[in-house]
């Protein structure tokens, strides 16, 4: 087995019913992702990217094929052990947030920390160190709504980084920001990964952000193929 190889899927396929139509938006999709890589998949619209993010990370499920974590293969450990094996690896960022309006940034961010049973205290401290490293100790007691859009993003990226996870998963972390945030947010994911040595799976629209990444990867119709 090669230790190097985090996440790889073999034979992903996924079809949608709709009654008595049958949608294939995966086709035997085969890939993997190595540590500390930076990879970004492009796309068309409803070619299929999302759903491919979702199954790597155990969100959803192929109707066919494995998708192994760590060597693991998801589809076939029980759900309390795939909610383990995702919490204790990966990360996840999406478009629009999903921050808890109700909590401040720093609940927010030790949220994941406290469903994975640690100690309140170690998750206060490492979600001030993660609201730290992406530059916004100063507002750490604001809710989701008295924050800007790319502050908000910055949140969820501490709040998927606050477990240490070995890979990211982020659905187009930078789809709702204006440029300059766009490029700041990329920095740090950037920055992150020279430092932490944590390997980013990023779907983007943004071509020019992608081309940045050391691997970049194209989903047409369902059918992923790596860019020369
Ligand atoms: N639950 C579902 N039931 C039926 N069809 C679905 C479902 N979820 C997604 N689809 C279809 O699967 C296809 C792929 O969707 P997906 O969201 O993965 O595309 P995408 O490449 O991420 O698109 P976008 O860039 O617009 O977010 C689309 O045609 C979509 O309509």
């Amino acid at each position: 087995m090669n230790t190097n190889i985090l996440l790889e899927c073999r034979n992903i396929s996924k079809f949608y019913q709709e009654g008595t139509t049958q949608t294939q938006v995966l086709k035997d999709v085969n890939f993997s992702i190595n540590k500390g890589e930076l990879v970004a998949i492009v796309g068309s619209s409803g070619s299929g990217k999302s759903t491919l993010l979702h199954t790597l990370g155990g969100l959803d499920k192929p109707s066919s094929g494995e998708v192994f974590l760590r060597g693991q293969s998801l589809q076939k450990v029980s759900s309390n052990a795939l909610a383990r094996l995702r919490n204790e690896n990966l990360g996840f960022v999406y478009q629009f947030h999903h921050l808890m309006a109700d909590f401040s940034a720093l609940e927010n961010v030790m949220m994941p920390m406290l469903i994975g049973k640690k100690d309140r205290e170690e998750a206060l401290s490492k979600a001030e160190k993660m609201l730290s490293a992406v530059g916004l100790s100063h507002r750490i007691s604001h809710k989701p709504s008295a924050l800007s859009g790319g502050e908000r993003q910055r949140v969820a990226i501490a709040r998927a980084l606050v477990n240490d996870p070995a890979l990211v998963l982020a659905d187009e972390p930078t789809g709702n920001l204006d440029h300059k945030t766009t490029e700041s947010i990329f920095e740090l994911i950037k920055e992150l990964n020279e430092r932490q040595h944590i390997a980013f799976l990023l779907v983007t629209h943004d071509l020019g952000l992608a081309k940045k990444l050391s691997r970049c990867l194209t989903m047409r119709d369902g059918v992923l193929s790596e860019n020369e």
